[in-house]
Order: structure tokens, then C-alpha cells, then sequence
């Protein structure tokens, strides 16, 4: 097995060998959030979006669910990965964060791909139908809550569709017994829900900070 750190040189060098390479709308978007300060280490990189493109496409997912939106990194690299005639429902709470993402979706031309609601998550899942016709959903949230959208979501994920989850390996404490906090505690306790839910197969990415993807069966 061969595994070495991945330095921001490696991946730049990854991200400008894959499509949909970071472009000036990009740009934009992360000199806006990296003025947010910390919070900007929220945003997903550009190889993980990559990723997130390259799944809505292998799926091609015409309806996904996003958890966690923050300034709309995320959402794009998934609207951009749609079908045509796609939609992403997006949820968070943060009118000041996803304002930033509102102006990155429009001037690339994916506004009219994306519903952001602004609520409690929980409270937005609950409110959708109970149509199994999700193709793509990925949670990226409050960490004590994703049991909870995992519960609202699989059932709604059509067989085929996939459900990622982001930070499920937190930095490495998910398996540091001294960490005992509440985030890495409900991460503990949702990765043992999925590795436990007859209803997907799923599997824990070593990449980024952890990705589950689970497909629906
Ligand atoms: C890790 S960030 C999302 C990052 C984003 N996916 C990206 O890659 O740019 C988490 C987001 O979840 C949102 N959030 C936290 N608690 C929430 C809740 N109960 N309901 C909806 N959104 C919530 C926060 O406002 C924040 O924008």
C-alpha cells in the first residue's frame, strides 16, 4: 500500500490535470471567503470538487440535496455536474455566507440550477416529499445533526443515487481515543449508522478529511 501527505503543491498538480480546473469565477469565490477568516477552512478543495462533478455526472443526477452550503464552493462544482434541466436544493442557515455563493452561481451561469433555502436543514429535509426520486446528496453540516439528515435523506435517495458525507474522518480524531467532544463523537456514531444501513454500500474515501460514499440500493 503506498500512501505519502498530499502538499498543496501535489494538489494543485492533481487539480490542473483534471477537468473543470479553477477558473476566474473561482477565483472570486475563494478571495471572498478567504476574507472570512477561519471559516474560509470550511470550503471544500478543488480536488474535492472535481470529484463532486465527476459523480453528479457518472449518476447523471438531475436532483440533488446539499447540507451545509457555506459560501456555495460546493453547490457549484455539483450544479455544474448536473444534467440538463438539473436542480440542487441547497440548505443552511447563513444568509451573509450563501450571499457570497448566490453571486459565484450567477455569474457562472448556474442561479437558475440552485433553491437555497435558508432554515434549520432538518427543518427543509422534513418539509421535502417522500418521493424516492434523489440522485445525489452531500452533507456537509453540523456534525451532531447528520445522523439526523441521513435519516430524512436515504429513503429519499432513488436506488443508484449516492450520499456522500464530508469530514468523517475529522482530522484523524475519529479514531484518537483522547478526543471525546461532541463533533467527533456524532461522526463516530454516524459512521457506525452507515456502516450499519442495509439499505447502501458504502465507503469511507482516506481523501480530503474523510468522504463517505454510500450508494443507494
Ligand atoms: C462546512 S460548512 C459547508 C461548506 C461547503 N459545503 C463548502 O464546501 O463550501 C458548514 C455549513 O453548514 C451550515 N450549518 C450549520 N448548522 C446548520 C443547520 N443546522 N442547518 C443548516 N445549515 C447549517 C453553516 O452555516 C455552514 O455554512
Amino acid at each position: 500500500m503506498r500512501s505519502f501527505p498530499v502538499t498543496d503543491e501535489i494538489r494543485s498538480y492533481a487539480v490542473t490535470h483534471g477537468s473543470w480546473r479553477p477558473d476566474p469565477v473561482v477565483h472570486e469565490l475563494k478571495v471572498q471567503t478567504a476574507e472570512l477568516g477561519d471559516a474560509a477552512g470550511m470550503q471544500i478543495g478543488d480536488d474535492q470538487g472535481q470529484l463532486l462533478t465527476m459523480l453528479a455526472r457518472l449518476i447523471g443526477a438531475r436532483r440533488a440535496v446539499e447540507v451545509g452550503t457555506f459560501t456555495g464552493y460546493s453547490s457549484l462544482c455539483i450544479a455544474r455536474g448536473l444534467a440538463e434541466g438539473g436542480s440542487l436544493l441547497c440548505c443552511d442557515v447563513s444568509v451573509e455566507w450563501t450571499a457570497i455563493g448566490q453571486r459565484a452561481w450567477a455569474a457562472a451561469g448556474l442561479a437558475d440550477r440552485i433553491d437555497l433555502r435558508i432554515a434549520p436543514a432538518i427543518d427543509t429535509l422534513r418539509s421535502l416529499p417522500a418521493a424516492q426520486d434523489v440522485d445525489l446528496v452531500f452533507i456537509d453540516a453540523d456534525k451532531p445533526s447528520y445522523a439526523a439528515y441521513w435519516a430524512e435523506l436515504v429513503p429519499r435517495v432513488r436506488p443508484g443515487g449516492l450520499l456522500l458525507a464530508d469530514n468523517v474522518l475529522w482530522s484523524g480524531r475519529i479514531t484518537d481515543p483522547e478526543a471525546a467532544d461532541a463533533d467527533t463523537t456524532a461522526l463516530r456514531a454516524f459512521n457506525d449508522v452507515v456502516a450499519s444501513d442495509a439499505r447502501v454500500e458504502a465507503v469511507v474515501l482516506t481523501a480530503f478529511d474523510g468522504l463517505t460514499i454510500a450508494r443507494r440500493r
